[in-house]
Parts: C-alpha cells; structure tokens; sequence
C-alpha cells in the first residue's frame, strides 16, 4: 500500500471513528495527566498514570501538521513499525488514545496520543548525573541491551536513524529501551545487488552522532548509520558527554577526522563516490584534514579501564585498560561503514563474553538514584535536552521550517574531550 492510500484509508477510518461511539481508540481520559516531561518536536510528552490500573505511561501527542488529512503519515509509520516492534530493550507501544477538542471551536478535532509504558531515565540524563556510579557491569550490561535492540530493529529491516543518548530509555527496573521512532523507516534489502538502490533523504540523525557517510551525502545509506551511533554511545558511557560535539557539518567531519583519523580513499575506498568529496576536499579550508592520525585508541585508553574500586571484579583483573572493549570500540566507530559489525555480530562481540557477564539488568545502579531524581522537570532533569535532535537539524517533514545550528547556551559547542 502507498503512502497516499494509507493515508486516505485512515482518513476514511477516522471519518467513521468520530461519527461513531465505539471506541476504536481509547480515549485518553482513561488516563490522568501528572506533569509534562518532555517537548518532544511531533509535539509534548506527558506522564501520566492509567486510571484503572494504576500503571505509568507516556503520553506523546501527536502534532496534527494539517489537521484536514487527518492523522500524520510520520506518525502513522512510527505506529506501524512499533506495533512489529515488540521487544524487550525497545521502547513498549501501549496503545493509540484519541480526545475530542472541549471547547465549541475544537469539538469536531481529534488529538491523537501515543501510549508508551513509562520509563524513568534517558541514558544522557543519567550520564550528565555525576552522582551515578557506573561500573563496568553496568556498561556492559547496557551496550548489551542496546545492541539487542538495535539488532532486533535491523532484523525486522528497520533503520532507527536518530541514535542517540538521549533517545535511550532505562526503567525503573534497570532495562534499556531504544526509544523515539520518529525517524526510523523501514528499508529494502537487497537481494541483487546490480538492483537499483532506493534514495532515502540524508538529512537524520543528530549531527553529533551522524557518521561520515550521511555528512558526505549518502543516500543510499544502510543499518551501519545507527552502527555509527551505537559506537558513539559506547564511548559517551566513559567520558560522560558526547565525545563529538560539531556545530556544524564541517565542523563534525573534521572532528570525527581528528579522532578517528582521517576520511580518505586508504581507509574507506569508497569514500571518493560520496556526493559531497569532490567539493569538500577542493575546499581551501576543507572539512576533510589528510594525514590525521587516529587517536581514538590512546584517548580512551585513559579512560576504558577497570574500576579499582570495583568490588564485583575477580581479584585476579589488572586494573589496565579493557582491550576488549576498545576492540568493540574501535569498530563501532570505523570510518568505512562496511567494516563496521552488523549489531547482529556486535551482539556476539566476545566482550560481552568476558568477566564482568552482562546482566538481566542494571535494577541495582537504578536503586542507588534516589527517588526524587526520579522526578521529572521541564527541560531540566533526567531528560534535560542534550544533544537534541531540532537544536541541529528538523525532522525531515520540517525541512520548510527554518534550519538552527545553534547549539543552546550552556550545552557543548564544538569541543572534543
Ligand atoms: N516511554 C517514555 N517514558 C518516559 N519519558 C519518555 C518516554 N518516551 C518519551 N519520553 C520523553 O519525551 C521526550 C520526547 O519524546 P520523543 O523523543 O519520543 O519525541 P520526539 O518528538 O521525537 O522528540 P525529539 O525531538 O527529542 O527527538 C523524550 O526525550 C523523553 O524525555
């Protein structure tokens, strides 16, 4: 079915849905609004607790662009691949909830909300919390998790394409949970592959955790675009912060350049057929630096090592760095986007077979926040806005509205740590 006919379907469904009682869609009054925790771009998030079952959930209203087409198509897709989507470490899709406008204006508008299980922290939120002590089980434990999630999603041929701290969700239990699907599309794999390969727009994901490929003009791009993301995780659980923090598109070329060496046909061959090297390397301040080495291994052989103090480690470790994690790291992060793993064989990395084992869960690290940290606050807290999507870039059905590079004051700005 085209997009256009699966628009016009749920047209023709939501003219029978308002004229009749029967409820198709809960209605959100089943659930009470508590407090608004997040300004989601597709419109607000709520905290709410069902009615019934006491149960916590987010509420995500759903932005009607063009409240005459009905229910958004990027909205529609975003239910879609939920609803194929049951797994564990990916974010739960509750239900669809509808409201009917209160007053005499709005009576004849319906407002769409997508019901998710509720889940206390983002990974960013808890990463900027210096208070949270992580130890190396728990990293594990966590690059486990979102790498099954990942692989889960590639599996069912999806592509996330905003990776990102902030779009990782913990529950109270200790789960990871991949989060905001907004952005993701399903995609084609290819069998044959003379075949022509279908265009996808290259304008996704954040652009500090946007690989070279997408920053060249890729689109004919692959699942290795959330690869890139998930290496560019993998580090932020050591430094704390987003390891690249470009301001602009240049700017995270040469960033990436200067931690991962340089972007050039040695590394990745076919780095000269992206649409955009001809006129970057022409460039006289070119965003594409040559003969940088790459670093990436020394810095965070600084910073990936054993905890001393962590008790839950066999006496036997050395207290030096983790090469089996930098391993991972190091091809996480490659520049040439077909040697990076899959997160199928990312999944089977013998990192994660390796003391300390992964776990169920980090429930333990969970219950060392106190509650209060639980809490959620506009734009502060747990799910404080770093690195968000529409501070860099809009969402793709946005691209008419104006485009900021602004990074907000007090967030990172172009620096390497
Ligand atoms: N299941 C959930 N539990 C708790 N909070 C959530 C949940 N889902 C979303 N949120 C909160 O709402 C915010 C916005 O949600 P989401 O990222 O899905 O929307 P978006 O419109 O795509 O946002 P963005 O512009 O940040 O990408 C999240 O950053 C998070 O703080």
């Amino acid at each position: 079915m085209s997009d256009v006919d699966i628009k016009q379907t749920l047209l023709n469904y939501q003219k029978i849905m308002d004229q009749s009682s029967y409820p198709y869609i809960n209605d959100v009054s089943a659930y009470e609004k508590l407090s608004k925790i997040g300004q989601g771009t597709f419109g607000e998030v709520f905290k709410a607790r069902c009615k019934s079952t006491g149960r916590m959930v987010a509420l995500k209203k759903i932005l009607m662009e063009n409240e005459k087409e009905g229910f958004p198509i990027t909205a529609l897709r975003e239910v879609k691949m939920l609803e194929q989507l049951k797994h564990q470490n990916i974010t739960d899709l509750i239900e669809v909830c509808s409201a009917k406008g209160s007053s005499s204006n709005t009576k004849d508008r319906t407002t769409f909300y997508l019901v998710f299980a509720f889940c206390e922290h983002d990974l960013a939120g808890l990463l900027s919390n210096q208070k949270v002590r992580m130890q190396l089980v728990h990293v594990k434990t966590m690059m486990k998790h979102l790498i099954t999630g990942l692989n889960k999603l590639h599996r069912s041929r999806i592509l996330h394409r905003d990776m990102k701290a902030a779009n990782v969700l913990i529950s109270k239990e200790g789960v990871l949970k991949l989060a905001d699907f907004g952005l993701a599309r399903p995609f084609v794999q290819r069998e044959n592959s003379a075949a022509p390969r279908p265009l996808y727009t290259n304008r996704v994901v954040t652009l500090w955790y946007r690989p070279p490929e997408l920053l060249l003009g890729d689109r004919q791009y692959g699942t290795k675009i959330d690869v890139w993301g998930a290496g560019c995780i993998m580090a932020e659980m050591w430094t704390r912060q987003p390891i690249m923090q470009g301001d602009t598109e240049q700017r995270q070329l040469q960033l990436i350049s200067g931690l991962c060496g340089s972007i050039c046909p040695q590394v990745w061959p076919n780095c000269v057929n992206m649409p955009l090297w001809g006129a970057m390397i022409a460039e006289p301040n070119t965003a594409l630096p040559q003969r940088k080495p790459r670093v990436l291994r020394d810095r965070m052989n600084k910073i990936i090592k054993y905890d001393p103090s962590d008790a839950k480690l066999p006496a036997s470790f050395q207290h030096g760095p983790d090469e089996e994690a930098m391993c991972l790291l190091e091809h996480l992060l490659s520049i040439d986007p077909d040697k990076r793993p899959t997160a199928d064989e990312a999944e089977d990395d013998i990192w994660f077979f390796k003391e300390p084992f992964p776990r169920e869960n980090v429930g333990d690290l969970m219950e060392t926040i106190p509650n209060s940290q639980f809490e959620y606050t506009v734009g502060k807290g747990a799910h404080a806005g770093r690195g968000r999507h529409h501070n860099n870039q809009p969402r793709p059905h946005q691209q008419q509205r104006q485009q900021s590079n602004a990074i907000p004051a007090g967030q990172y700005r172009d620096t390497i740590f």
